[in-house]
């Protein structure tokens, strides 16, 4: 059996040969983009010219430490291509993002890019996106309150599901980089993404969710036969 390490960091190689120089890049968050920004530093320290827009303090300090030079979207508002993984991948490229708990910077990363691409092993592919709980970023004020608007919504699109608040391993509730909470949606099943997407954001107090619609464009999926590049259908 493939070592699943390997497998993501086949699919961060291959996404690293759509990088150029003087691109401004962002980077994505998690064990398979953790990858892609190992082997970026590489490239980097042998005179590839780049700049990167972190999507979580993670991700930061990583790129930090290995000198790959970054900027802001303060200062560099459109980015040429963001490298990033994903919980979820369905075949129009629709994703579930946020098992990390980064979905919010990475959304807004993503959106600020002329290209997504997506890198994952073959385990994320899915016919239909909903067994990954869906993230939700919910704001601490008025949870209860919230809680209740966004199980409506669930139900009203077809997908009832009970939310649980994220906690960390030590059992405190865990707080995103933007000082927010995640309330994981357990769908099994999501019949209709970009409804539900849209309906989530009409929530106050939803400050994001992890459906990621029409935002990749390219996925890389490896798998022990090699990694495949999909485009979106
Ligand atoms: O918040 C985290 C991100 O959306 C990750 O990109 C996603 O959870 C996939 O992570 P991994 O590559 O570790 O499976």
């Amino acid at each position: 059996m493939t070592d699943p390490e390997a497998l993501k960091r086949d699919a961060a190689a291959r996404a690293l040969t759509y990088v150029e120089n003087g691109m401004r890049l962002g980077l994505g968050t998690g064990s398979t983009a953790k990858h892609f920004v190992d082997l970026l530093a590489e490239r980097v320290k042998e005179g590839l010219k780049v700049v990167g827009v972190p999507t979580s303090e993670v991700t930061r300090a990583q790129a930090e430490r290995l000198g790959v030079p970054l900027t802001t979207l303060d200062e560099t508002p459109e980015l040429d291509i963001t490298i990033d993984g994903a919980d979820e991948i369905d075949p129009a490229l629709n994703l579930i993002k946020g098992g990390g708990g980064a979905l919010l910077r990475e959304k807004i990363v993503a959106a600020a890019s002329g290209r997504m691409i997506v890198i994952a092993d073959a385990s994320k592919r899915v016919e239909a996106l909903g067994r990954f709980p869906l993230p939700i970023e919910v704001n601490a004020f008025g949870l209860g309150a919230t809680e209740r608007a966004v199980a409506r919504v669930l139900e009203a699109a077809g997908c009832p599901a009970p939310l649980s608040l994220r906690r960390k391993a030590d059992g405190h509730v865990f707080v995103t980089d933007g000082g927010h909470m995640i309330l994981d949606a357990a769908c099994a099943r999501i019949p209709d993404p970009p409804t539900l997407g849209s309906r989530l954001h009409s929530v106050p107090g939803v400050v994001e969710h992890g459906l990621f619609i029409g935002l990749a464009s390219l996925a890389i999926i490896a798998s022990p036969g090699g990694a495949e590049v999909v485009g979106r259908v």
